[in-house]
């Protein structure tokens, strides 16, 4: 099976590499040895193999170069790739699967939203308000730090997209996102019971739900200053035309796309802080001055948040350190030449950019925790700087989700000390996570 397996994918040009068992492939070992099964193929077969990883043909770039080429190039034929259950689920105009007029159309609706303008007036102050009650009694408690991550940046974007406060609407969202963030990263088999069902009911539910918040807004003459109040105004508008289903598609890529992401950073930086007392203390400086003449109920601005400087470095080495992410997918719209090799239309390419994190030449004693390299040296430039992806999908929540971990940090670290409790494991990959949780005792400083 396996040699017909290597006859069957065995073309002119294709890139060397193993292509494993029908169907099945190489998943197994990808999903098992992780970062060493990478590792080890770039040993025998230079750093473009392919593969056959998740159910598809795929030719994986641990390039930095070649990585920069594929993001850059989007129009020669490398469009994303992620997963069917992924497309499903998260809806026909979602920003991260429709390429070419629509992408540019939704694009420069989701950047409106999130501009630096609209953090610093609209969404920070709703970001500090709810950072400062969501911690707000964690004194004299063992948490769960990456449950009460997780909470936290989902709620915290419910409130930035619909003024969403805690209570039955919030909760009732919740429960379906969760089960819609499930379904995507399941195998799309559609039978009772399985994560992608439940994923493709929670989408149903949402949308209605969603629908429901539009109609309820669009009957009302109130102002909510929010950023689906910005999303109906402009519609119609010269600005973004989305209809109601793209803006549903819209918010519902925003929770999903901040979730994991600022969930796992958060959750990371605190037990890196943790570790690292050197670092907690510098970045406990900071955050100290920036409180100093501000009362409790006092909130931070946008001069404050541009001031954290060390805070920024320390989100940038965690989001490095942890690989917080490990690729981008994309896909073959026609055959391509690279690297003196041709990828088939239809293959899917891993840019798996996780080992630039790790060079010695970018970043010098790699696996040590160092956020003042970040302050040294412009690195955020660099060309192989690709923590946020680059090109024309270069993260447009960038900004915004550093300002939610960095104002998270603020009110942790000048509230609370706090001490692990017990061993806590970390997985690093597939995702980056906690399996049993990350228990922590909190106390007032
Ligand atoms: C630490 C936090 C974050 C990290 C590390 C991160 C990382 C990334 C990466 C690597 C990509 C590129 C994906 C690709 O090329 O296929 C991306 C895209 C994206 N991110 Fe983020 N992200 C973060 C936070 C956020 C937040 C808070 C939002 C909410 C606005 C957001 C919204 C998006 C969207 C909508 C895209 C797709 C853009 C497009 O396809 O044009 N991200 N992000």
């Amino acid at each position: 099976l396996l040699r017909w397996n290597e006859v069957r994918y065995r073309k002119k040009g294709l890139p060397p590499g193993t292509m494993g068992w029908p169907l099945f492939g190489e998943t197994t070992e990808f999903l098992k040895q992780g970062p060493s099964f990478m590792k080890n193929q770039r040993l025998r077969y230079g750093s473009l193999f392919k593969s056959h990883i998740l159910g598809c043909p795929t030719v994986v770039c641990m390039d930095p170069e070649l990585n920069r080429f594929v993001l850059m190039n989007e129009g020669k034929g490398f469009i994303p790739g992620y997963p069917q259950s992924m497309l499903d689920i998260l809806g026909r105009s979602n920003i991260a699967s429709v390429h070419g007029e629509l992408h540019k159309t939704m694009r420069s609706a989701m950047l409106g939203l999130v501009s630096p303008p609209m953090i610093r007036d609209q969404l920070l102050p709703k970001i500090d308000e709810f950072m400062r009650s969501y911690i707000d009694n964690w004194s004299g408690q063992v948490i769960d730090l990456q449950e009460k991550t997780k909470e936290m940046a989902l709620m915290s974007a419910l409130k930035q997209i619909a003024s969403i406060e805690t209570g039955p609407v919030s909760e009732a969202l919740k429960g379906e996102l969760f089960k819609l963030v499930l379904g995507t990263l399941s195998l799309p088999i559609n039978f009772p019971g399985t994560n992608y069902h439940h994923g493709l009911k929670a989408r149903k539910k949402l949308v209605s739900m969603l629908q429901c918040l539009i109609d309820e807004r669009r009957s009302s003459s109130c102002s909510y200053n929010d950023m689906l109040d910005s999303l109906l105004k402009s519609h119609g508008s010269s600005k973004a035309k989305l209809d109601d289903e793209q803006i549903i598609d819209l918010i519902i890529a925003l929770v999903y796309s901040g979730y994991e992401t600022v969930s796992t950073t958060s959750m990371m930086a605190v037990k890196y802080l943790h570790d690292h007392p050197r670092a907690l203390e510098e970045l406990r400086n900071e955050h100290s001055e920036i409180r100093k003449g501000k009362s409790r109920e006092d909130a931070i601005d946008w001069n404050n948040y541009k001031s954290m400087r060390f805070t920024r470095a320390v989100i940038l080495e965690t989001l490095r350190m942890a690989t917080v992410v490990n690729g981008v997918l994309r896909k073959t719209t026609q055959d391509v030449p690279m690297k003196g090799f041709v990828i088939p239309k239809g293959w899917r390419i891993y840019v798996y950019t996780r080992e630039i994190n790790y060079d010695p030449a970018m970043y010098p004693e790699p696996l040590t925790f160092n956020p003042w390299r970040w302050l040294d040296k412009n690195l955020e430039s660099h060309q192989h700087f690709m923590l946020f992806g680059g090109g024309g999908r270069m993260c447009p929540g960038k900004e915004l989700g550093t300002a939610e971990i960095a104002t998270f940090l603020h009110y942790f670290v000048t509230r609370y000390r706090w001490e692990e409790v017990g061993v806590n494991n970390i997985l690093k990959f597939p995702r980056v996570q906690a399996p049993d949780g990350l228990r922590i005792r909190v106390w007032d400083r």
